[in-house]
Formats: C-alpha cells, sequence, structure tokens
C-alpha cells in the first residue's frame, strides 16, 4: 500500500470504531481480515496511525473544528501532531489510486489557522471527566490525564509456583525479548509495547510459567491478602471473577514456590525443552490452591474462560454462577475469610490499553455503575467472616465509581472499619520501595494507582474489617 492509501484506511477504521462499540483492536484485526493485500507493515502502519489520533482525538476535533469523521482526523494527525506542512498533506492527498481525495478550502484553512499547534485549551479527555480529575488530583490533574492516554508497556505476572522470576526473565530474554523487573510487584516482569511482543505464542505463557496481567491489578491481589495466612480450611471469595486474571494471582498466593534448583535455565541456543511437551505437562500436573477459592460471576461464558487459565497455572477455583442479586453462595454466608470484590466499572483506569473507550463513555453511566458497585458491595459483604477482609477495587480513576462508593459503603455499614492499607503491605509479592511508596500513597484504607503516579493502570483499592 502507498502511505497515502494507508491514511485512507485509517481514517476508515476510525470511522468504523466510532460507529460501533467493538475495541479498537478487533475492528482493525477484522480489517487485515477483510483486505488481504495489506502486508503486515501495511497493517502496523493503520494500526499506529489510528492509536495515535485515538490518543489525541480530543485535541484533533478542536483543531479540525469539531469534525469527528476519521477522514478530518488523521488530517489533523498529519499536521498537528506529525508536523507535515501544508504542501506535505496536499502531496499525500492527491486523490490518486487509493488515496484521501484532495483536501477542501475548509480543511487547508484549518491546517494554516493550526499553524501546527493544538488548541491548549482542548483536552483527549471528555469534559466531565476532566471535572472529577481536577476535583481529585488539583494541579495535577492534567499529568494524570496525560498519562490515561499514553502508550502502556506489557506487563507480565511470575507464577512463582511453576517458575523464579529470574528463571522466567533468562527465558523471555532467550527468544529475544528484554523484560525488566517490574518496580511495585516483586514477581513483575515488563515489555515494552513498542514492538508489540506476541506474548500468547511464548512457551512461557502457554505453560502457565507467565501471565499478562497489568502491575497494578497485580498489586490489587497482593494488597487483598497481604498479612493473611491462609489454610486449605480457609475460603476466599472472588466475587466479581470476570476473566479471572485476579483470581489467578489470589490463587498463587500461600503456595509454596517453585525450587529454583529445579527450575531450568535457558539453553544458549534458546529456552528447551519447548511447545507440546511443555503444554502436556503443565496440564497434567494436579491444580493446586493454598485455599478453598470460589470465583463468582453473572456470566457465564467469563467463568467457562477462566477454566483453561486454571488449568494452564496449576491452580485451582471453584468457579460458581450467581444471580444479579447474589443468590447461589449463600452457604458461605458469614463465613468467608477473604471477600473480593473487582466491581464492574468503567474501565477508565485502563484507557491507556483501550483510548477509543474514553470517548464512548457518557456521564449517566457512571451513576448506573455507582449504584451497581454499591449494590454488589453489600451483597459481598454479606459473605464476609466476623474478623474477616472485604476488598473493594476497580480500575476506575473516577471519584463518583472509588471514594463515593466507599463513602457509601462506609456510611450503611458500621459492622466494617476501614483497614490501613500501610498494615496490609507485608507480601513476599511486594517489593520493600513498594511498602515505602504505597503505604505513604494511601491514605486510610484507601489507596490510588495511576499511570502518572505509579506507571500502573488506574486502579482504586478500599480494605476494610469485618468488626468481631
Ligand atoms: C471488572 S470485571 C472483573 C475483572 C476480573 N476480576 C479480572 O481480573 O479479570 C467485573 C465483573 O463483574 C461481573 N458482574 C457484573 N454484575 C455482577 C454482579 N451483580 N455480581 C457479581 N459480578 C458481577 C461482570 O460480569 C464482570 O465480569
Amino acid at each position: 500500500m502507498t502511505p497515502a492509501a494507508r491514511l485512507a484506511a485509517a481514517a476508515s477504521v476510525l470511522d468504523s470504531i466510532a460507529q460501533g462499540r467493538a475495541p479498537a483492536e478487533v475492528v482493525i484485526k477484522a480489517w487485515g481480515a477483510a483486505n488481504r493485500y495489506a502486508g503486515s507493515g501495511d497493517r502496523r502502519a493503520v494500526a499506529e496511525r489510528v492509536y495515535q489520533v485515538l490518543r489525541a482525538r480530543g485535541r484533533l476535533v478542536a483543531a479540525m473544528g469539531g469534525r469527528e469523521d476519521g477522514r478530518a482526523l488523521v488530517v489533523g494527525a498529519l499536521a498537528f501532531l506529525d508536523n507535515l506542512s501544508l504542501e506535505e498533506i496536499e502531496a499525500l492527498h492527491s486523490g490518486e489510486g487509493y488515496g484521501p481525495r484532495p483536501l477542501s478550502k475548509q480543511e487547508r484553512a484549518r491546517i494554516a489557522a493550526g499553524e501546527g499547534d493544538l488548541p491548549q485549551t482542548a483536552t483527549d479527555l471528555p469534559a466531565f471527566v476532566v471535572e472529577d480529575l481536577k476535583a481529585t488530583f488539583g494541579d495535577r490533574w492534567s499529568e494524570e490525564a496525560a498519562g490515561l492516554m499514553a502508550r502502556a508497556p506489557v506487563d507480565l505476572r511470575v507464577n512463582t509456583a511453576k517458575t523464579t522470576v529470574e528463571a522466567a526473565r533468562a527465558e523471555l530474554k532467550a527468544t529475544g525479548l528484554t523484560p525488566e523487573r517490574t518496580p511495585w510487584s516483586a514477581v513483575g516482569l515488563r515489555l515494552p509495547s513498542e514492538p508489540a511482543p506476541n506474548v500468547q505464542a511464548l512457551d512461557a505463557f502457554n505453560a502457565g510459567r507467565i501471565e499478562i496481567q497489568d502491575e497494578g491489578s497485580q498489586l490489587t491481589a497482593w494488597v487483598a491478602g497481604a498479612g493473611l495466612s491462609f489454610t486449605p480450611d480457609s475460603i476466599v471469595v472472588d466475587y466479581c471473577a470476570g476473566g479471572g486474571g485476579k483470581t489467578l494471582a489470589l490463587a498463587v498466593q500461600g503456595l509454596p514456590a517453585a525450587d529454583p534448583a529445579r527450575v531450568a535455565a535457558p539453553s544458549p541456543a534458546g529456552w528447551s525443552p519447548t511447545g507440546a511437551d511443555e503444554l502436556a505437562a503443565a496440564k497434567s500436573e494436579p491444580a493446586a490452591a493454598p485455599m478453598r477459592l470460589i470465583a463468582c460471576d453473572v456470566v457465564q461464558k467469563r467463568l467457562d474462560n477462566i477454566r483453561p487459565r486454571l488449568s494452564r497455572a496449576g491452580v485451582a477455583a471453584d468457579l460458581r454462577l450467581i444471580g444479579q442479586n447474589g443468590g447461589g453462595v449463600e452457604e458461605f454466608n458469614g463465613k468467608a475469610d477473604l471477600v473480593f470484590v473487582d466491581a464492574p466499572c468503567s474501565g477508565s483506569g485502563a484507557w491507556r490499553r483501550r483510548p477509543e473507550d474514553a470517548w464512548r463513555l457518557k456521564a449517566d453511566e457512571i451513576e448506573r455503575l455507582h449504584a451497581l458497585q454499591l449494590r454488589i458491595l453489600g451483597q459481598a459483604a454479606a459473605l464476609v467472616k466476623p474478623g474477616g477482609r472485604l476488598v473493594y477495587v476497580t480500575c476506575s480513576i473516577l471519584s463518583r465509581e472509588n471514594e463515593a462508593v466507599a463513602d457509601a459503603f462506609e456510611a450503611a455499614h458500621a459492622g466494617f472499619r476501614p483497614l490501613p492499607v500501610a498494615d496490609a503491605l507485608a507480601a513476599d509479592t511486594i517489593t520493600d520501595a513498594a511498602r515505602t511508596r504505597l503505604a505513604g500513597a494511601a491514605t486510610g484504607g484507601r489507596l490510588r494507582l495511576s499511570p502518572a503516579s505509579t506507571g500502573t493502570d488506574g486502579f482504586f483499592i478500599a480494605l476494610y474489617e469485618r468488626r468481631a
């Protein structure tokens, strides 16, 4: 494809993203599948242009006079992000071949008026989100806003029941990747986002030695379980298990660590043994969990999807379909040692991975989520035993889904006392640096993580202990 044809393709992919609800990643893949003439370089270039626009969408719309169509946004990106001259942009819009049609008079005027600068007043986030960020972060709001739209690295969690962090790192290095240790999770490895690593194709992934999980997401599980000693009789409920990312992290807590002497080092020629043998070995290992772990959700398909992940990781959980009102787990009422509520939320803390979602979110949706979160947290609280722990988590950056839910829960549940986060950082999976940093960042029983402050996705954690 010519550079001009790639621009036209990016504009049409952006229009498809705007018209539907599918993730940008899915729309880009579908475009590649439907246009077989596009080679891997073309697909990469189109994807890069699409994400460049999505991350700067608010400012580009403002710079292009309010136009939201893919063509205008791509023209804006060339002018204001790539800083091409009018002549260069016109050359890419000759209308020949599969390239975009020539610039209109208005488009030329926009480029000239912008003089290569995006409007200072425009932001990449919807106005109601900006207001929320200002209220929460004060002067730091724009730093937090920028963090939400920046590119994210690929974080991995090493399954220490199967390997050690250094052995996993060496294994990944042997495949040509460049993993670094994560600063806060002691079992995390970080890969650069560029070039995008195909983690799912790795033996280490298929044999359950590593999982893809943002460092912030890992921390929510480590903080939730920190200081608790699990026995096979302990009952841990992952109330909103979803894709099972945190279920897996909760399950490995307290499992005996892999014996470093039995963890093979990669041979100079690469990692060995590989492929099917390793996968079969991983599957035949007995599943284990140091506690009775119950993973619930209201969607059966989500629970079904956790099964292969548990099997890869070599851990066990009881998967339970529950009703919207919590029916299906009554037998654990007042009996659980730990109830983890990773509530449905806007996902705004992960917008750096899915920037298209920022513009799909409407203010009234936040009100619906707030009510749902409060209801789910109240239902889940009934399962906690006296002296047991309740953990509320969102991957949202918005106060209405975070502090406001915690405030309302506390007002209605005097039987739960906030548990200081600083007292819940004693876990081998948390680095010493994190212990100091997170204790300082926490406000009593509440902790916020964010791209700008911790270099992770945005998360909110509130810890409670049920009074005896
Ligand atoms: C944020 S996601 C969970 C993500 C998951 N913990 C992970 O780490 O991959 C929230 C989940 O809550 C589930 N959910 C929605 N309403 C619920 C309810 N009333 N009770 C329990 N779970 C619910 C959704 O189906 C969704 O899978």
